[in-house]
């Protein structure tokens, strides 16, 4: 179980509180107007933005860990892929940071590349990529940190509807074979629909607790009527 006790960010003119827990296992979007906090609550749960309260997983305290010590990888928005770095290197880095890889690291290397379907284009720079490829090596990487918690900050964003829509399939289908937990942001209401177990609505300074797909599509509360254009 991920749990959120007392969550407090304060950006200085913007707080975002949460107190709610998620399962393990479970597919979760993060809904919600623009500026409302969404990736503040992503930042904060990696370790990227500092939090009073507790941020808790299976009942160990995640709270002062760097984000490298919490159970948790970040895709960002941009995929943060190193542009000077071939995609097997930026895939690499998941295994050890400093590249200095043994031989079975490269097959595991090689092995996420063929798993996202990028065989062959592990020598490649991300300049010499799609998007939907470029999406795909930051998939592999996260892969090769085998986490149990996988953060997603609208990493398809930049994607057409079709491969956006096929990436968003994949990535339900590995979280489901791993069992990770999962937690993505997302600007499209249609991409909980398809594939959020449950939805964390973020409105008005809280991250409130996350409600079926079903349920809070079926009864939106006010804040989702208002974003939904309802
Ligand atoms: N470093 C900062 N200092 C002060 N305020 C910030 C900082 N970063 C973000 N904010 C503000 O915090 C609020 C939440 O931002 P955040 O990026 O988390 O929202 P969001 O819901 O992810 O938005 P969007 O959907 O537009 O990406 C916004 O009002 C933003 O302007």
């Amino acid at each position: 179980m991920l749990t959120l006790e007392n969550m407090h960010v304060d950006l200085g003119g913007f707080t975002l509180d949460a107190s709610l827990s998620v399962e393990p296992g479970r597919k979760v979007a993060i809904l919600g107007p623009s500026g409302a906090g969404k990736s503040t609550l992503l930042a904060a749960l990696g370790g990227y933005q500092p939090a009073s309260g507790r941020v808790l997983w299976s009942g160990t305290d995640l709270s002062g860990k760097s984000p490298a010590q919490r159970p948790i990888t970040t895709i960002f928005q941009d995929n943060n892929l190193f542009p000077h770095l071939t995609a097997a290197q930026n895939v690499g880095l998941g295994v050890r940071p400093d590249l200095r890889l043994s031989k079975g690291d490269v097959a595991r290397v090689d092995e996420a590349l063929n798993r996202v379907g990028l065989a062959g284009l592990g020598p490649r720079k991300p300049a010499a990529l799609s998007g939907g490829q470029i999406a795909r090596v930051a998939l592999a990487r996260a892969l090769l940190r085998d986490k149990p918690i996988m953060l997603l900050d609208e990493p398809f964003g930049a994607l057409g509807p079709a491969l956006r829509d096929e990436m968003l399939g994949f990535i339900a289908a590995l979280a489901d074979e791993t069992g990770a937990t999962l937690l993505m942001v997302s600007h499209e209401p249609g991409d909980a629909r398809r594939i959020a177990d449950d939805v964390i609505l973020v409105a008005d300074g809280v991250a409130h607790a996350p409600v079926p797909t079903a349920e809070i599509f079926a009864h939106p509360p006010e804040a989702l009527r208002d974003y939904l254009g309802h």
